[in-house]
């Protein structure tokens, strides 16, 4: 599977820049998780890529070619989202939609398709204007999963979906991830879900690209150092602080670093951290000790 490599993305509305050259490569096959806080550009970003918007400066490329330019290469992207999907004036039932579904794409999986219509109990003669947001959510799922493209973009694929629901597309996902290996790429805000699914972060902060790094990387290089305040300030000087926390009198700081912790003193405690607090302290600012680079 060739890499879809992102170029030198600018996008602004009016005067406001939203993303500001944004560059990295999606490789397969892979499950990345795009991670920001609210408004930092994630829905905009996938649709740039998707060409449901136009980019102000940068390029898309698959195979070396803009897939812009190039209907092979669009076809090998799928965007899943509330707005593009579900228009307002769409009003045929849910099974007109999956046969045309099947008919855009030859190679649609309709075994696939119809196993997961019943293992979310989605009703096929249900309008589709008249689906409820879970079940809005449920059939992008369904065809995201179902259409043959490599790349495949979901924009808060658990909007709307119970803990149930949300389950079974987890479930779901990784099963069709292992017979058919291709790469997703899952916008949420629901970390700690999707920690468990992913392999690979892309971290979005106001516009930019903050981190893109696989899991386990970013997991072995992020701790909590906890002591006596004026021990951890003398040790951590070398260490790349990304937050703190006083709690009483007990001081934490949080690290995210490449180097080796060496020489730790006996009165500071190092643990591990999970990937909401990277996420967390990577994207607050509270000023004081909070971000500074070794
Ligand atoms: N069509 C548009 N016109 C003007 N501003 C827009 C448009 N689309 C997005 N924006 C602005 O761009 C910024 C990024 O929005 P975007 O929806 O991409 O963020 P997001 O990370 O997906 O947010 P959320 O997590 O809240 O869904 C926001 O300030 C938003 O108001």
């Amino acid at each position: 599977m060739n890499p879809l490599i992102i170029s030198h993305l600018d996008k602004s509305f009016k005067k406001k820049q939203v993303l500001k050259d944004i560059s990295f490569v999606l490789e397969g096959p892979h499950i990345y998780g795009l991670l920001g806080r609210n408004g930092s550009g994630k829905s905009t970003l996938f649709n740039l890529i998707n060409n449901r918007l136009t980019p102000d400066r940068g390029q898309v490329l698959l195979d070396g070619k803009p897939v812009l330019e190039d209907d092979d290469g669009l076809e090998q992207l799928f965007l899943a989202n509330h707005t593009t999907l579900m228009r307002k004036d769409e009003k045929g039932k849910v099974k007109k939609y999956i046969r045309l579904a099947n008919q855009f794409y030859p190679d649609f999986d309709q075994e696939l398709c119809e196993h997961l219509i019943r293992v979310f109990d989605l009703n096929v003669n249900t309008r589709i204007d008249k689906l409820s947001t879970g079940y809005q959510t449920i059939f992008n799922i369904i065809l995201a999963l179902c259409v043959p493209a490599s790349f495949i973009f979901l924009d808060e694929p658990t909007l709307g979906l119970d803990a149930n629901h949300r389950e079974i597309f987890y479930k779901e996902l990784l099963t069709t991830f292992a017979k058919r290996p291709r790469t997703f790429i899952i916008s949420t805000h629901l970390i700690d879900e999707l920690a468990q699914i992913m392999d690979q972060v892309i971290l979005l902060d106001q516009g930019q690209i903050k981190l893109a790094d696989s899991v386990e990387n970013l997991l072995a290089h992020s701790y909590a150092l906890t002591g006596n305040q004026e021990d951890i300030e003398a040790f951590m000087s070398n260490y790349h602080v990304i937050g703190s926390e006083r709690i009483g009198n007990q001081f934490t700081v949080y690290i995210y670093d490449t180097k080796e912790l060496t020489d730790l003193p006996d009165t500071i405690q190092k643990s591990p951290i999970d990937l909401q607090r990277v996420f967390i302290e990577l994207t607050t600012t509270r000023g004081g000790l909070d971000y500074h680079e070794a």
